[in-house]
Formats: structure tokens, sequence, C-alpha cells
């Protein structure tokens, strides 16, 4: 199937910069929409005006066309019949200055015509355009609409024999007057996350939301879900278009190793530096996911670093507090926590946490104990810390072990 791309807008309202290749959420509007499309898509179309937006789509590593608008005042209806004698059959068509979640292109490539939310939790209404459905179809678009029954989310699954070609004599042809005059199908999928980007405000939000919604589904503990995600992301907001994952990945290790070094010294700041540091590395796996960035090797080392971090700061209790058998203990049983889980996804091929949902709750993961050794370095109790650590990860492995033999008996 073709994808027809729409990035040929003058962005009037962000003073005429390139929208579609500004970064929202760590990566290019247009790249983050291809990025979706590309396993549905066999060539793409992209009509394009400013000379910065077709230099960075004639890099983009897909199969494609690339035509130029030359009359971009002629408004967006216009791009899209440039692009509409370039395909054949079915096609999707999109606009290169909206953002989607996974989750809407997955399910919005299923459905038929213009794609249409009923229930838009992130665009402002007003300034949307909205439409008017009869018998399926569409009758009437724009944003001054006062009676509608939805909100145009700017995602199109055609077939050309859907388009009539409109006689239209007006210097400007909206894409609203080209669908409203060819009353093309209307599909429903509603309050999923997207965005129309066409202003300033409008990109933060976006960029906020990309991030707020990068946070993984699963596998993080009770102080993550609650305390520690509130605060990453915020900081993640701020990094994403500005730092790759792996820098984040080092500096919440380097931040994990300076704590084990205070706590040498004083076991009461070290454990406030470690609860930071553990804040800190949620921010690799929210600006990897959110930028379409994610890699093994990421994942892989962010785990192994967690271990080294885990190991020094014990260490350094089991030093101040002279309690070396604990301090053994507690290293060994808190590193099985992690390979109790890791060894279910190398051997099982699946994630333990989507497989077990009870394993989100069980308390042991890494986040909990980081938070509860703060606390007890606060009040100084650092043998009672060490067998805490210890009796908790022995608790946490015995659990997994548990379910996963009762997950796997018929
Ligand atoms: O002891 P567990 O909890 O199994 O250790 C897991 C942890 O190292 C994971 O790291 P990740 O970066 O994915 O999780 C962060 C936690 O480490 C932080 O403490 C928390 O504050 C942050 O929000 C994240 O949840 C590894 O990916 C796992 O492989 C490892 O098992
Ligand atoms: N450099 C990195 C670091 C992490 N990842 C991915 O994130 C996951 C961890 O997520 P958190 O939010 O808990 O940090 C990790 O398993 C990887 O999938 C990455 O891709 N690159
Ligand atoms: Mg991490």
């Amino acid at each position: 199937m073709k994808a027809i791309v729409l990035a040929a807008g003058k962005a009037t309202r962000m003073k005429g910069k390139p929208k579609p290749i500004l970064k929202v959420g760590g990566v290019e509007m247009i790249k983050r929409t291809v990025n979706l499309l590309k396993s549905y898509v066999d060539e793409f179309i992209f009509v394009v005006h400013m000379k910065e937006v077709e230099d960075f789509v004639k890099k983009l590593d897909v199969r494609k066309k690339i035509i130029r608008n030359e009359y971009p005042e002629k408004g967006n209806g216009y791009s899209f019949l440039l692009a509409l004698n370039h395909v054949d059959g079915e096609f999707i068509l999109t606009m290169a200055d909206h953002v989607y979640s996974k989750e809407f292109v997955e399910k919005a490539v299923k459905l038929k015509g213009l794609v249409v939310d009923r229930n838009p939790k992130y665009v402002d209404v007003k300034e949307a355009t909205k439409v008017k459905v009869e018998n399926g179809n569409l009758v009437d678009c724009g944003k001054n609409l006062t009676e509608f029954d939805g909100v145009d989310t700017g995602f199109f699954i055609l077939s050309k024999k859907d388009v009539s070609l409109t006689d239209s004599t007006s210097e400007e042809l909206s894409l609203c007057e080209v669908m409203k005059s060819s009353r093309i199908p209307v599909s429903y999928l509603d309050g999923l996350f997207w965005m129309d980007v066409d202003t300033e405000e409008e990109l933060k939000v976006a960029n906020k939301l990309i991030v707020k919604e990068s946070v993984k589904k699963t596998g993080d503990g009770f102080v993550s879900r609650h305390f520690n995600r509130k605060v990453s992301t915020w900081v993640s907001s701020k990094l994403v278009n500005r730092i790759e994952p792996m820098t984040a990945t080092i500096l919440s290790f380097f931040v994990g190793v300076l704590s084990a070094l205070i706590a040498f010294f004083d076991p009461l700041i070290g454990g406030v530096v470690y609860q930071i540091s553990s804040i800190l590395d949620g921010i690799d796996g929210e600006i990897a996911r959110a930028s379409m960035k994610q890699s093994e090797f990421g994942g892989y080392i962010d785990s192994i670093f967690d271990r080294v971090v885990d190991f020094l700061f014990i260490l350094a209790i089991a030093t101040v507090s002279r309690e070396f058998f604990w301090g053994m203990l507690a290293a060994f049983t808190t590193t099985m926590v992690s390979y109790s889980t890791e060894k279910y996804k190398a051997e099982f091929k699946r994630s333990p946490f989507e497989e077990i949902k009870i394993l989100n709750k069980i308390p042991g993961k890494r986040d909990e104990r980081i938070f509860a050794t703060m606390i007890f370095c606060l009040f100084g109790f650092l043998k009672e810390l060490l067998i805490f650590l210890t009796l908790l990860s022995i608790f946490r492995v015995a659990a997994t072990i548990y379910l996963v033999k009762r997950s796997e008996s018929p």
C-alpha cells in the first residue's frame, strides 16, 4: 500500500518554521509518522514545498517519491491532488504535522476512509477541523461547524475511486473541500493519542505527552509507578530533543557510582543520591521509547550498570557497618531478583511482567529496594538495611520461581 504524506504547509502559526522536521519526543514529526507507517507501506509519496523539508525527506531510508508543490498557498487539497496521480487502489493519506501514537496507527490502518475521533483528548476542539457525518459518509467539515459528529484526525485510508475530482475554481483548495465533495466514508477511532501540532505551545504539549506515553507499561515497582516516573518524565521531556538514550544511561550510572562513593563516607547523603540515581535510571528508557531509539544493547547495558551500582552501594554499607556477612548475602540476593526475571525472558522469550501480572505488584523491585535503602540510611540502620534487603530479595525470588512454576503447570 502507498502512503501520501502532505508536508507542503506554510506553517504560518509557527512563523514559517519547517514544521514537519521539528523534533517532538526526540524525533522529527515526519520521521515519527514514517517510522510508524513503514511496516504497512511499500512507497511514500511526499508532497513538499520547503527546501529543508525536501532535503530531510530525501535522506529517509524508505521507498519514496517526492513531489514539489510550488504553490502552497493553493491549500492542502491542491497538494493532495498533486499526489493523487501517483497512487492507485488503496492508500493512506496523512499530514506531516500530526503526531500519532503507535496504538492509534495500528488500529487506524485497519479502518476505511477518514478516521474521526468522537472523544478527542489531546486537541483543542475549538481549533480542530470538525466533521459532520451522514450514513457513514462525510457531508461537511471545517473549524467553524457548530454541529458535528467528531474531529478530523488527519488520517485517511482511501481508495482512488473514493475521491471525485472537485471542479472548484477557488484560489485555495482545502482537503476538507475535496473530501466533502467526494463524500468519502468515515470510520471512528476514539480517545487515543494523536495531535495536530500547529503552534509552539502545541509542540511543547506534544513533547510532554509523547514522553509521558513512553513510560513502560509493565516492570516498574510501586515507588517507580507512583513517584519516580513523575520526576523522570519531567526531566525526560526537557532532555528528549537534546540527548541520546545512551547518554542518559551513562549519566544515571555515574550518579549511582557517585552515591556509593559518598556512602563510604556518609551513608545518609549516599542514600539520597542513590535514590536520585534510581529516578534518573528511568530517563534512558523513556527517551529511547519516545524517540523510537530503543536498542537491545541499551537495555542490556542499562541492566548491567544497575547491578554494578547496587553491588557498589551494598559494598559501601557493608564496609561502613563492618557487616560483610550480611553484605555478601544482600549483594547476592538483590542480584538474583534481576536474574530471576531476566532469565525468564531468556528462556521463555516473553516478559514475565506481561505473562504473570502479579509480578508487577510483588515487592522487591529495584526502585522499592533503593527507596527503602534511602530510608534505612537516613536513620543509620545499616545492618538492619542489609538484613532487610536480603530477606526482601529472597522473598521476591522465591515468589517469582513459584509463580513461574505455577504459570507453566497445566
Ligand atoms: O532488581 P530489578 O528490579 O529486577 O532490576 C531491574 C532494573 O535494573 C531494570 O532497570 P530499568 O532502568 O528498566 O528500571 C528502572 C529502575 O532500575 C529504577 O530503580 C526505577 O526508579 C526506574 O523507574 C526504572 O524502573 C532493568 O531493566 C531490569 O533488567 C532489572 O531486572
Ligand atoms: N540506552 C538505553 C536504555 C534503555 N533502553 C530501553 O529502556 C528499557 C529500560 O526502561 P527504563 O524506562 O526502566 O529505563 C530497556 O530495557 C531498553 O528496552 C534503551 O533502549 N536504550
Ligand atoms: Mg533505565
